[in-house]
């Protein structure tokens, strides 16, 4: 059975980035995996400054309209390094928290898709055909935290 996720508030939201759950990666704290991912679009770019804002924004909806501001200027190697800044993220945020971590093991190896109606790359778009990154990202987590615990116990 493939499992679909899409908001915070349906079934199995937690796998959105933009629930709540933070990170710390290279010592600062982010509220949402959103605040980060689209906070990094910007490291090294003329538009940097925007960075500290979407750090600092209320709910990772106000994160994700800082980030997508189309006027400003995304870094230079955005697409190449996107997905794996992505992946590093939602590692972090199933490893720090014990609670979703257990939903998303539970999962097995069903098929994890972000039901996104508007967005083909991360999600599976409207016709459901699209790249589904996100789902992806959390099939590889799922392993590799598989794998971690298999080796060491070392998230009990
Ligand atoms: N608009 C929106 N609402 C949500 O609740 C979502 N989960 C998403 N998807 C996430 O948006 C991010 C991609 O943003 P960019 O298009 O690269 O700016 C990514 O985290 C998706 O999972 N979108």
């Amino acid at each position: 059975m493939t499992i679909y996720f899409y908001k915070v508030w349906q079934p199995y939201g937690c796998f959105s980035n933009f629930s709540p759950h933070g990170i710390h990666i290279q010592s600062t704290y982010w509220p949402t995996v959103e605040h980060y991912y689209q906070a990094q679009k910007f490291v090294g770019s003329i538009d940097a400054a925007i960075i500290p804002l979407i750090h600092a924004a209320a709910t990772p909806e106000e994160a994700a309209a800082l980030g997508r501001c189309s006027t400003r200027q995304l870094r230079r190697d955005w697409d190449l390094v996107k997905t794996e800044i992505m992946r590093e993220a939602v590692l972090k945020k199933f490893i720090t928290h014990s609670d979703i971590r257990e939903v998303l093991l539970k999962t097995g190896d069903e098929i994890l898709v972000e039901n996104s109606p508007t967005d083909s790359f991360w999600g599976c778009g409207a016709n459901r055909a699209g790249l589904n990154h996100l789902g992806k990202t959390l099939m590889s987590v799922r392993e590799e935290i598989r794998n971690l615990l298999s080796l060491t116990g070392i998230y009990e």
